[in-house]
């Protein structure tokens, strides 16, 4: 089947796109992999997108000064051109809206935040605060799916393609909206919350300090989360939140630091591989689902391991 991947506004490959673009390679079974980015094409974008197999890549010509209804209708025509069963995404804000607004014009199923998906396109995703897994067949000719970072280990393509580059239009007469000023996101060194691979989230048990979870993610080349007690009280940033009312996040290592487990803070995160816990409460609910539990003073335990870790690194 042909497959289309929505990169977003994409300038080169990063691990979300690279598991996106393996995810549909391995589904596509002989049909194409077509990809979009919503900004004007790099060569960068070209040469990552070669090694996975990526058979056309689509691009605007210019950066329209208009918002939503423009990347919808980029989508769409791109759609329309390529004529894919399949549409996937990474679960942004944005796709999510976009996916929303497409689903509803052209009669296509929407399914967002997948873990995995099979080759009859049935996906598999947690519902209910991560309570339940369940598995959804979509009945549409055309579905649109968002797919949560860490879902698949990407991988090159047995044989590399030189894409072919096509120029797109988004196709509509009148912009709904107009982006009237823009600021650039706060820069980090650490990975995005979303897409790490390595999460250290603190929460109310650090008592307002989260330096010494900082560290730890540094030295293990992590983001930084943490729980709504933690966001609420001001120690940290909300965007910072994982959980149900937050980000969710699904990565190789989750650390959990002073964060009790309540069932709305484990929806955001106990899709993670391995789960360390630690916490001074041997009856935190955390601790049923940890890998590893730690029943201790974070004060404690988080300045040893942060040790350990730097004299194991010599
Ligand atoms: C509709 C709704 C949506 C919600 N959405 C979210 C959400 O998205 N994300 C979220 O996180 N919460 C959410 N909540 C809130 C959630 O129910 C919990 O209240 C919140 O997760 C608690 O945060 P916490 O674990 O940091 O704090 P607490 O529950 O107070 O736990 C603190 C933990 O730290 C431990 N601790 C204390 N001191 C130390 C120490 N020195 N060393 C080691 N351990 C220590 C304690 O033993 C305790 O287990 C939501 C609630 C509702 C009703």
């Amino acid at each position: 089947m042909n497959i289309l991947v929505d990169l977003g506004h994409a300038e080169s490959i990063a691990s979300a796109e690279a598991e996106l673009l393996t995810m549909a390679l391995s589904l596509a079974d002989g049909g194409v992999v077509s990809a979009l980015t919503h900004v004007p094409l790099q060569d960068q974008l070209v040469a990552d997108l070669g090694p996975y197999g990526v058979g056309r890549v689509f691009a605007p010509q210019t950066v329209a000064a208009d918002v939503s209804a423009t990347d919808t209708g980029l989508l769409e025509s791109v759609i329309r051109e390529t004529g894919p069963r399949l549409v996937l995404a990474s679960p942004t804000a944005d796709a999510t809206e976009w996916f929303g607004r497409l689903g509803a014009r052209l009669g296509a199923a929407v399914i967002t935040e997948a873990i995995a998906l099979a080759e009859d396109r049935t996906v598999t995703k947690s519902v209910l605060a991560g309570t339940h897994t369940t598995r959804v067949v979509p009945k549409t000719d055309l579905v649109f799916v968002t797919v949560k970072a860490n879902s698949i280990e990407a991988q090159p393509a047995p044989s590399a393609t030189t894409p072919q580059t096509h120029r797109c239009e988004p196709g509509i007469a009148r912009p709904a909206a107009r982006i009237v000023s823009t600021s650039p996101a706060p820069v980090s060194d650490r990975p995005k919350l979303t897409e790490a691979r390595v999460v250290v989230a603190g929460g109310r048990g650090l008592d307002g300090d989260f330096s010494l979870v900082e560290q730890l993610a540094d030295e293990l080349g992590g983001a930084v989360g943490a729980s709504r007690a933690a966001t609420d009280a001001g120690w940290i940033e909300h965007s910072a939140q994982i959980g149900q009312t937050g980000v969710t996040v699904s990565p190789q290592l989750f650390v959990s630091v002073g964060i009790s487990g309540a069932v709305q803070q484990r929806a955001g995160m106990q899709t993670s591989k391995v789960i360390v816990a630690i916490n001074k409460d041997e009856e935190a609910q955390v601790f049923e689902i940890a890998d590893f539990g730690i029943v201790g003073d974070l004060n404690d335990v988080l300045p040893q391991a942060i040790a350990e870790i730097r004299r194991r690194r010599g």
